[in-house]
């Protein structure tokens, strides 16, 4: 890759101890998140997605979660940074839009202080000068009356307009790195349409580099420069997204494209059977049991991703094999 990467994550584990076992949730995934870029994070529910997010802003370790890896970040690996190093970095350096927003906010403080405080941490602004920045960011994503707005608390706003005042505070901010996780479900698609758009200035304006969650192939499609496709906490295919979207390699991306639900035919296809609980993870293919392509090496082959083709990454081994079988020549 050319571009300038802003965020390089390698190897990253995020485990939960627990008292029937081990939550494995992410299970080594590597990415690289460019400037300017938006690099789309997809999977059913329930592979990772969310935990990936929040490890990355030290938002999980307080809930026990084993965070092991790196997370390089202008020289610094955010998974080491103790809870005041990384408090620092949020908002200025990474910020994140959650798919939970209400757990973001402190019930206590008004949106006005909220936003006020998190601009002046990092900003060398006065009070009235941020104020105003925050008025204006609050109407900028399309919030009606800011002002009024700026007096109230986190539990008179609905989910979908406290994810709007935290894509506020990015647009205020313009992180290096967006984190945005799921970050216009909650909302109808007038304010979506307007949300997006406001990501893409973001991007545009002041090269963030983001990482988007979203089940929604099509703002995958839409907003995605690269797409990485996860399965029990694996990274199973990343590729650039129309390479991906018009190339699927992976059993598993193949099946989650034929799932997207058709305009015409009401009910949405779902994908056969259940991921495996994260509890009691075999060893091999995560996706064997639900796979119709697999053959006889799949079930001791763990999802390591190959350079398939260039920058089209697959963990799968029928690609492995075949990559053997011709370098050794026996095609
Ligand atoms: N506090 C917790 N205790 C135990 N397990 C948890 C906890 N939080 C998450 N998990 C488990 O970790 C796994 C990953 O969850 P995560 O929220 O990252 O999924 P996701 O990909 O974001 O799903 P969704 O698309 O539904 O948002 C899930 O299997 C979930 O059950
Ligand atoms: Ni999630």
């Amino acid at each position: 890759m050319n571009e300038q990467v802003v965020l390089n994550l390698k190897n990253f584990h995020a485990h939960l101890p627990a008292k029937c076992g081990v939550v494995r949730a992410v299970n080594g995934i590597s990415l690289q998140i460019a400037r300017g870029r938006v690099l789309g994070l997809v999977g059913e529910s329930g592979c990772g997605k969310s935990i990936t997010c929040l490890s990355l802003l030290g938002l999980t370790r307080e809930n026990g979660w084993v965070l092991t890896g790196e997370a390089q970040m202008q020289g610094k690996n955010l998974l080491a940074l103790n809870a005041e190093a990384i408090r620092r970095c949020r908002g200025k350096e990474i910020a994140i839009i959650m798919q939970n927003p209400m757990a973001a906010f402190n019930p206590l403080a008004t949106i006005g202080q909220h936003f006020t405080e998190t601009i002046r941490s990092h900003l060398p602004l006065p009070e009235k000068a941020s104020r105003d920045l925050a008025i204006k960011c609050l109407g900028y994503v399309g919030l009606p009356q800011p002002e009024k707005l700026m007096g109230q608390y986190s539990f008179q706003l609905s989910g979908g307009m406290l994810q709007r005042v935290m894509i506020a505070i990015a647009l205020a901010m313009e992180p290096k790195v967006l984190i945005a996780d799921e970050p216009t479900t909650s909302l109808d698609v007038t304010v979506q349409r307007q949300i997006l758009g406001q990501l893409i200035h973001l991007k545009e304006k002041s090269r963030t580099g983001m990482l988007l969650v979203s089940h929604d192939l099509g703002v995958i499609a839409q907003m995605a420069d690269d797409v990485a496709v996860m399965y029990c906490g694996y990274i199973v295919e990343l590729a650039a997204a129309e390479r991906l979207f018009n190339n699927p390699l992976h059993p598993y991306t193949r099946a989650l494209l034929a799932s997207k639900p058709q305009m015409r035919k009401k009910s949405l296809q779902t994908i056969g059977g259940q991921a495996p609980s994260l509890l009691n993870l075999a060893r091999g293919c995560p996706f064997f049991a639900r796979c119709s392509e697999k053959n006889r090496h799949c079930s001791h082959y763990s999802p390591e991703l190959i350079q398939y083709d260039h920058r089209h990454l697959v963990g799968c081994a029928k690609y492995a094999v075949e990559q053997r079988t011709l370098q050794h020549g026996f095609a």
